[in-house]
């Protein structure tokens, strides 16, 4: 094999796009480059202004171009390498982040006549505001005894790509008529780079409920709504291609924008999740990763089919192929740290923080390390984004129990990074439950800088932690795709084995501290089925309270 060979991984992100060049032959990443998005997340009001209501969270696809324009030069400059050199691109995106096109793929948002509407624009992945949608795609498909809710879980969320299209039937149907095909990003972005649609295998099973070769019927659909029985047949229905597989040749605009050569590979779509399995070497069955960053996604490969109640969703060959792919997760986690530390760090610890040198996480971590467990005396539930796993309930909201007049900023702080390590302990035992093992767990993303919350999960689920070698893992993991796409590896384990990184045992469970663990985390759980399921719904009666407020 030619060792100057090299692929480029693009992770599409909440509020960023990264691009990474990587050595085909091991690996190594040679540069990468990070483009903000100019409109981030558009969760209060459309860029002319327009209002939006509470729940919502949009976003600008030509944010999206920009990233192929700026950030994946950028990373070929950095890297000194030529673009004959590259032999293929692969994209991750966050999921489902999901958007109403013409047949041509131009976005309805990029049109005048509809630039002021809100539904004319992608869904990211955390817009909650189709829940009513889910909950009544839920509790019909339960009362027809749909085949494919049990490969959800038992419910689909309403972050998927069914909900957040009744939604837009329901709430604008001008746009829904509109609308000529209702894609992922994750396809979208590929369309873009080799001028092809081809649906990927991995958000069509998750996302799209596509199992077993089928999507949910029209009679299903038509008993939701009656407009919407054709929603399958006329805006989603696209051939659909395995992970690793070449969606195309990298097209001549899109070889203008990047730098790259006319031609290369450009690799069928994949998740931001999914895509990370590999990077770490989780290619096994057993390996659970958990990527964890604004949110967390844990996802996993099996040889063993279990129904685990309330996890995201089952695909067969949904991360690798010939195995079960399994993913769960949690909705919000950096994303409730950064909140409390928007709004709940007050001035004197800013000015010790900047005395410090620290972020205000940095400042609050060393703070909260000082303590033993329980010693703040709190334990929380990690819903303020909603429960995606194992309650798949959005309109669930936080909760700190236990505060005093003297509990200081550091012991919330503290008992909210253990409240998302009880969440995701309650995940791994939903699938031990089920008879579905959990052999390893490797840990991922941003936040595995927070060495504090790395221990933390360890004594909670009393597990050694295994971390990615890698800042960048969906990059990593993108990048890889790419080398199976352009024949540079066979395929994605022996890619995998070549080019992933994983460390193992870089935390350790002490005993002690996870003994402490095992009292709070009883107390969770007593909070989390008395909230979470229907001993008291006060959640849900705050929710229609706003809602009838504002
Ligand atoms: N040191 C830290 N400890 C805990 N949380 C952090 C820390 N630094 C940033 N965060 C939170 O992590 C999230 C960003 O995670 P990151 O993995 O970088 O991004 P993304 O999920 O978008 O890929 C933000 O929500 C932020 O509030
Ligand atoms: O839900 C999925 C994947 O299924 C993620 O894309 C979503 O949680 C966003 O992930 P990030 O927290 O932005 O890394």
């Amino acid at each position: 094999m030619n060792p100057e060979l090299c692929v480029v991984g693009v992770d599409f992100g909440t509020l960023s796009g990264r691009a990474v060049v990587v050595r085909v032959r091991d690996g190594a990443e040679l540069a990468s480059a990070e483009h903000l998005y100019a409109h981030a997340v558009l969760d209060r009001e459309l860029p002319d202004g327009t209002p939006l209501p509470a729940d919502w969270a949009l976003q600008v696809p030509a944010d999206w171009v920009e990233v192929l324009r700026t950030a994946v030069p950028e990373a070929l400059a950095a890297a000194g390498v030529r673009a004959e050199q590259v032999v293929g691109i692969g994209t991750d995106f966050t999921a489902c982040t999901v958007l109403p096109v013409l047949a041509d793929g131009t976005p309805l948002c990029e049109l005048p006549a509809f630039a002021a509407r809100p539904h004319a624009y992608p869904k990211l992945w955390k817009h909650h505001a189709a829940q009513g949608q889910a909950d009544r795609i839920n509790a019909l498909a339960a009362e027809r005894k749909e085949a494919w809710l049990e490969r959800y879980g038992g419910k689909v969320s309403s972050e998927w790509e069914f909900a957040k299209a009744l939604q837009v039937l329901e709430e604008d149907p001008e746009v829904y008529r509109r609308t000529e095909r209702w894609l992922e990003a994750a396809d979208w972005i590929v369309w873009r780079l080799c001028g092809r649609y081809v649906r990927n295998a991995c958000t069509a099973g998750y996302k799209g409920q596509y199992q077993d070769g089928r999507y949910p019927s029209s009679e299903y659909l038509a008993a939701l709504h009656p407009d919407f029985a054709g929603f399958v047949a006329d805006k989603l229905e696209q051939p659909i291609a395995q992970l690793g597989d070449r969606a195309g040749g990298l097209t001549a605009e899109a070889a203008s924008w990047t730098g790259l050569a006319e031609g290369i590979a450009v690799c069928v779509g994949n998740v931001d999740a999914h895509v990370t399995a590999p990077a770490a070497v989780a290619v096994e069955p057993g390996q659970m990763v958990a990527i964890m960053g604004t949110s967390t996604c844990h996802v996993m490969s099996s040889d063993r089919y279990g129904t685990v109640p309330g996890m995201c969703g089952i695909v067969d060959g949904g991360i690798l192929p010939g195995l079960w792919g399994y993913e769960a997760g949690q909705s919000g986690v950096g994303d409730i740290f950064g909140w409390f530390v928007r709004t709940g760090f007050p001035a004197e610890y800013a000015a010790a923080a900047e005395a410090a040198g620290q972020d205000p996480h940095a400042h609050l971590t060393a703070l909260a390390a000082r303590q033993k467990v329980g010693e703040h005396g709190l334990v929380a539930l990690d819903w303020h984004s909603g429960n995606r796993s194992v309650l798949v309930d959005h309109d669930l909201s936080g909760v700190i129990v236990g505060q005093t007049l003297a509990t200081r900023p550091e012991d919330v702080y503290r008992a909210l990074l253990e409240a998302t390590a009880f969440g995701t302990r309650t995940i791994v035992e939903a699938f031990e439950t089920a008879g579905v093992p959990v052999r390893e767990l490797i840990i991922a993303g941003g936040l595995t800088r927070n060495a504090l919350l790395m221990q933390i999960y360890a004594d909670v689920t009393r597990r050694p932690l295994s971390l990615i070698g890698s800042t960048q893992g969906p990059a990593l993991g993108a990048a890889m795709h790419a080398a199976v796409a352009a024949g540079a590896h066979p395929d994605i384990r022996t890619a995998a084995r070549a080019m992933g990184k994983v460390e193992r045992g870089v935390y350790l469970p002490d005993p002690h501290r996870a003994a402490a663990y095992d009292r709070l985390y009883a107390e969770y759980r007593t909070l989390h089925d008395y909230f979470g399921r229907g001993a008291n719904d006060v959640m849900h009666r705050l929710r229609r309270i706003r809602t009838e407020a504002s």
